[in-house]
């Protein structure tokens, strides 16, 4: 029952968060953790909190060697660079997992758009399926390349996807504001991830112009099958993990929060983590730090006929590694939860 596993990008933030959550895995084995920048090194003398609990030391990119026995690889690089790797590993038969955004957009010229980076290759980017769970999980299952998504995407979609069987719903009128903490922007330090620009600041940033916006719509235009153009702002908040989406959407017909929450509720009733608050309790991103939940609160203000919905999710878990291997779990046809049914760190 036991599967090999490797991580590529083992020092970045998504890799070392992959480290820890697999490391509670009763059915994985991580059989190599391969890193560009510390090749050679143990890992604890990069980050000495693994010491004594995960050993490992770092192998290099070797495409033959390092994966030769593994039966899974989770690609945790930087968007643009992965695809390079991902097309090596595919031609040696092996299942990948990837964090970047580099097989999300199904459009080539979407990607070079946004991304400002050249596509993957046309099969690939063809046989990716989008790794949402609560809305691809039978095609996860038959899939041997996973794009797992961005993590306001996760945050935002799980949000509103429910909304597209609400009558008079026009997706178009979806107005997203997202918070994030730093750990988004991985670990290379940045001028706004610095200390004294992030601290005591909260920041819109990429105004109009983040790479998320055509990820959101596309997979809103297949669940509402029309058109959609999203407003989406994202801010950088003075904390560590946590993705946090307030949404605003308009209603033609009045629904009120209770029906709502009802079918909330039964959308997402096989979904294990996925929780949606009672009438009037709202997530903070504290809820579900370091766990792979998203809290979801639903109200709707009768004055304006809008909608408020508020997602929570940790970026790192169910926004990056903790999906990853829920996609693992999906595509090995185990329990959903397994490695990943903690309870989130509070306070
Ligand atoms: N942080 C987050 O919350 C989320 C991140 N993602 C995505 O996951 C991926 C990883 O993100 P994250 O871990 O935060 O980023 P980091 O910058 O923390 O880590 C990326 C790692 O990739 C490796 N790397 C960097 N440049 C190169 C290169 N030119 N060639 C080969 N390897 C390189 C390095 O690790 P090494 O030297 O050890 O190989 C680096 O530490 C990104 O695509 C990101 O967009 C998605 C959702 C959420
Ligand atoms: C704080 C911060 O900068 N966060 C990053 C998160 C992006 C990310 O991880 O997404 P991709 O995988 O799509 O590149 C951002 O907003 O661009």
């Amino acid at each position: 029952m036991t599967v090999q596993v490797a991580v590529v990008g083992g020092t970045g933030y998504g890799g070392l968060e992959l480290i820890r959550l697999l490391h509670m895995h009763p059915y994985v084995e991580l059989t190599s953790v391969i890193s560009h920048s510390e090749s050679g090194e143990d890992l604890h003398h990069i980050y000495p909190h693994t010491k004594n609990v995960v050993e490992v030391n770092l192998d290099e990119w070797n495409i033959e060697e390092t994966l030769e026995e593994v039966d899974y690889v989770f690609f945790s690089l930087p968007s643009g660079i992965s695809q390079k790797y991902v097309a090596q590993a595919r031609e040696l038969g092996k299942n990948c997992i990837d964090l970047s955004g580099d097989f999300r957009l199904k459009q080539a010229q979407l990607y070079e758009d946004w991304y400002k980076n050249t596509p993957a290759n046309e099969k690939d980017l063809e046989e990716a399926v989008y790794g949402l769970p609560e809305k691809n999980r039978a095609n996860i299952e038959k899939s041997s390349l996973v794009a797992n998504p961005g993590c306001y995407p996760t945050a935002a979609l799980l949000g509103l996807l429910p909304m597209a069987e609400i009558e008079g719903v026009d997706p178009s009128s979806v107005i997203i504001d997202g918070k994030t903490g730093v750990s988004g922007a991985g670990k290379s330090l940045t001028l706004a991830t610095h200390f004294t620009e992030s601290n005591e600041n909260v920041k819109p940033y990429k105004v109009g112009k983040h790479q998320h916006i055509p990820e959101i719509e596309q997979l809103l235009e297949e669940q509402f099958a029309k058109e959609v153009n999203i407003t989406f702002t994202p801010h950088l908040t003075p904390m560590t993990r946590g993705i946090l989406c307030t949404m605003y959407v308009q209603l033609h017909n009045e629904v009120t929060a209770e029906e709502l929450i009802d079918h909330y509720r039964s959308f997402y009733e096989s979904d294990s983590f996925v929780r949606v608050r009672d009438a009037g309790s709202v997530p903070g991103t504290k809820d579900v730090y370091s766990s792979n939940f998203c809290d979801i609160a639903i109200d709707v203000d009768s004055r304006t006929n809008r909608v408020t919905i508020v997602s929570a999710i940790d970026n790192l878990v169910k926004g990056a590694s903790g999906q990853a291997i829920q996609n693992l779990n999906i595509m090995n046809g185990w329990d959903e939860r397994t490695g990943l049914w903690t309870l989130p760190m509070y306070p």
